[in-house]
């Protein structure tokens, strides 16, 4: 069966629009997914517009079922309490709260089974915080409204490479005190877990030390030593299949040998992996009880409405979405199964 993908545009003062336009401009994608955008149908006309492509699309009652008819993707048009006109290039609370909104909507449809997995386009995690969203980024927002029942985290993943971090969007001078064995495991289980719903059988994970050369004995800071060595001994005693702790600045050169490599702090991977394939580059929302990615890249305010944004790496997310949700779900927390919370 093809799976059911909810597609919202993100921050609509940012090149989301244009390259989800241009994603279901691909007769291919439309083909390979039921698709429900949930975006204010303004929003989605302009991204064609300044994409330079246009699709045909049904239009959704709102509260009614979509009925997806082949290659036609439904329109739910949808802004929740934001108020176009949107201000473009700039990250503000009209702009948050339509993103936020239509994330919120879009995970409604996917909990009740009206959808079986979502994508969005960029958001702007700035807009998101004018708009009142009361956590450091949407991965926390979305635990809480999925209420999910463990560790939570971005996943980024690569041409078959996936990483994780133990810190995520804090600041650097906090990182240190936040590298503790619970959030290592947590990173490790959470990059594991996800490896086998991809379908990878055995997966191999690599794991990064924090210091330069991974403290050299203490000499550069101790963290290796107090905690990430003996974390990840305990990690292979508990049965996870972790090989390392190896130095951040190399550790992305054994990514061939390897399925996940597991950071301590966000630039630790995400440099690795933007240069890498900034194009192909997706983020998973691990840990959700629902499917859901987005592109690894962000709001790209400095070309909004130039028509040049590449359509990469939302392909990506696209595929990486419907491989998910295709694969048999881990049967949602009950407190999750019939309503988004708050
Ligand atoms: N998927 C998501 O929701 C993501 C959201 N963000 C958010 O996006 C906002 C802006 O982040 P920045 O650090 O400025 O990174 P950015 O990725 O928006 O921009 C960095 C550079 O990459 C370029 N770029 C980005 N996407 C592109 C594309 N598809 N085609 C061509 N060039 C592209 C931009 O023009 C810019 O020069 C922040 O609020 C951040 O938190 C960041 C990453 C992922
Ligand atoms: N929405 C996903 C996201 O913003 C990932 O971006 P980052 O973790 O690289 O900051």
């Amino acid at each position: 069966m093809k799976p059911r993908i909810a597609l919202a545009l993100g921050d609509p003062a940012g090149i989301g629009p244009e390259i989800v336009a241009r994603l279901l401009s691909r007769e291919e994608n439309r083909a390979a997914a039921d698709i429900l955008l949930v975006a204010d149908r303004g929003e989605l006309e302009e991204g064609m517009r300044i994409a330079g492509v246009r699709f045909d699309y049904s239009l959704a009652e709102e509260g009614g079922r979509p009925s997806f008819a082949p290659g036609v993707p439904v329109l739910l048009d949808y802004r929740g309490a934001a108020q176009p006109p949107f201000e473009r290039a700039v990250a503000t609370a009209n702009g948050g709260r339509y993103a936020l909104d239509t994330l919120r909507r879009a995970a409604e449809l996917t909990v009740a089974g009206v959808t079986d997995g979502m994508c969005f386009a960029p958001l702007n995690k700035h807009g998101l915080h004018l708009a009142g969203i009361g956590h450091s980024d949407e991965t926390h927002w979305f635990a809480e409204i999925l209420r999910a029942n463990g560790p939570v985290g971005e996943i980024n993943t690569l041409d078959g490479l996936w990483t994780s971090r133990v810190t995520s969007h804090v600041p650097l001078k906090d990182v240190s005190s936040l590298i503790t064995e619970e959030r290592i495991l947590d990173a490790i289980r959470l990059v594991h877990g996800t490896l086998i719903r991809a379908g990878v059988e055995a997966p191999r994970i690599a794991v990064c030390g924090l210091n330069p050369h991974n403290g050299e004995n203490g000499s550069f800071g101790r963290e290796e030593l107090d905690v990430i060595g003996p974390t990840v001994e305990k990690a292979r005693a508990l049965g996870l299949p972790v090989v390392g702790m190896y130095p951040a600045d190399t550790i992305f050169l054994k990514a061939k040998e390897v399925d996940a490599i597991v950071t301590m702090y966000h630039d630790q991977g995400q440099i690795a992996m933007k240069l890498m394939g900034f194009s192909r580059g997706v983020t998973v929302h691990g840990g959700m009880p629902i499917p859901i990615a987005t592109p690894a890249h962000g709001t790209g305010y400095d070309i909004y409405g130039q028509g040049k944004a590449n359509v990469g790496a939302i392909q990506a997310a696209f595929d990486v979405v419907r491989a998910l949700a295709s694969a048999p779900r881990a049967s949602a927390p009950a407190s999750a199964k019939d309503s988004v919370h708050g």
